[in-house]
């Protein structure tokens, strides 16, 4: 089935909430829906639903208009932002989903109490069907809406927020439902704030900004820095990795702060990054492998001389490192291992020592921690005699202070 939605504005009171929306989601697609509070995302939800009427444009399925509201429940189900309160039991709040296919009598058959257990288990309540719906946790009457849209069976679902109120394992399960449900021919439309979950599950992201879309694509394509920017007002760190894409926050640095660099690796810079960062000095990391740990810090907590995951450092991140040095105020070489792909680090610790900024954190023989020969060995007993030689990661910020001045 496939769902157009072609030219659509849309007025709520004396505002346009809409503006000429067009887009399409069809079979195995999985939209989500991104934009900052009151962007006209439930607005969006709801027009397609039929609950709103379109000043202008059309929503059409398969090429025709939707007709009466039950038509519509058989073809999409709807996942509104705020859970109803009732007494009913679970269950039966179940089986409000199975209306839309109860015969003249509207007496609900075997078969719809079975697809009512079935969507339950997919939420993995189906213990609490005889619980009341309103003695249930926030999460647990998210997930047994949930259950309600899937007990429709709709060929599109049409979900505001549905990981609102979950733990982040729920989030996950419940997005890997949907994406499920996607594969086996279902569309969905998610309005969804965390943007690395929707990066993570969407086949395709909608960013929209007071009432337009202003960016459509494929995650990768679509979250950019600038985007984020431009429609969130968020400065924010955007890493791609094969396909997926993944945000951090950018934490605000001021100008004129003292700047220290960090050459670390495996984990080594991750404590200093973070004592250093919360004393009030810029600082960055080089040269660490993404997806290392120290790099993610580093990326959340200033720059990085990056080099591509379980890779060699290249020249031009060696000589970036080495540019970072040059401007930096003091440089810390962490209590790292060294290997063949990583002693390039000890040739820029060299350099930061030559110039008379090099703090090293001499905790673990470094016998124990070369991997890279003698020649490695020999170079880090010259970098220890020009360098402040530290026992441990805590006595770095004193040497570091005392080397400042
Ligand atoms: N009945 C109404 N009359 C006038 N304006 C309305 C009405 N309902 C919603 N709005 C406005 O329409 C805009 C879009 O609201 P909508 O709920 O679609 O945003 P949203 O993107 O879903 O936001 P959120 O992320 O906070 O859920 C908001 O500015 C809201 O104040």
């Amino acid at each position: 089935m496939r769902l157009v939605v072609k030219g659509v504005s849309v007025k709520l009171g004396s505002r346009e909430v809409l503006k000429d929306v067009t887009f399409e989601v069809g079979e195995g697609e999985l939209l989500a829906l991104l934009g900052p509070n009151g962007s006209g995302k439930t607005t969006m939800l709801r027009t397609i639903f039929g609950m709103l009427k379109p000043l202008k444009g059309v929503v059409l399925l398969d090429g025709r208009e939707v007709g009466s509201a039950e038509e519509a429940a058989r073809k999409l189900g709807f996942l509104p932002q705020d859970t109803p309160m009732t007494n009913l039991k679970v269950i039966d709040v179940v089986m409000l989903g199975r209306t839309p296919y109860l015969s003249g009598l509207k007496r609900p058959k075997e078969e719809d109490y079975r697809a009512a257990m079935e969507a339950l288990k997919e939420v993995g309540m189906e213990k609490m069907a005889d619980r009341l719906f309103s003695e249930l946790s926030g999460g647990e009457r998210q997930k047994v809406m949930l259950a309600r849209v899937f007990a429709q069976q709709p060929e599109i679902m049409l979900l505001d927020e549905p990981t609102a109120h979950l733990d982040i394992a729920a989030q996950i399960e419940i997005m890997e439902i949907v994406r499920s449900k996607v594969e086996q021919g279902k569309a969905a439309i998610v309005a969804i704030h965390d943007i690395n979950l929707a990066s993570s599950f969407a086949t395709k992201i909608l960013m929209v900004k007071d009432g337009v879309v202003v960016y459509a694509g494929r995650p990768e394509d679509v979250i950019t820095e600038e985007s984020i920017r431009d429609v969130f007002g968020a400065d924010v760190v955007v890493r791609k990795y094969g396909r997926g894409v993944y945000i951090a926050p950018k934490l605000k640095v001021p100008n004129g702060l003292r700047r220290v660099h960090v050459i670390c690796g495996g984990g080594s810079g991750g404590a200093i990054m973070h004592m250093l960062r919360e004393v009030g000095y810029k600082v960055s990391a080089g040269v660490v492998n993404i997806l290392d740990s120290d790099w993610e810090n580093a990326v959340e907590l200033g720059e990085v001389v990056d080099e591509a995951p379980f890779s060699p450092i290249s020249d031009s991140s060696h000589q970036k490192n080495i540019e970072m040095i040059e401007k930096s105020d003091a440089v810390v070489l962490a209590n790292l291992s060294v290997g063949k792909g990583n002693y390039r680090n000890l040739l820029a610790a060299l350099h930061a020592a030559n110039l008379g900024k090099l703090v090293v954190v001499d905790r673990t023989p470094f016998k124990e921690r070369n991997f890279a020969g003698k020649e490695a060995e020999e170079l880090y007993i010259k970098i220890l005699e020009k360098a402040v030689v530290v026992k441990r990661e805590e006595e770095v910020l004193d040497a570091v202070r005392k080397l400042l001045g």
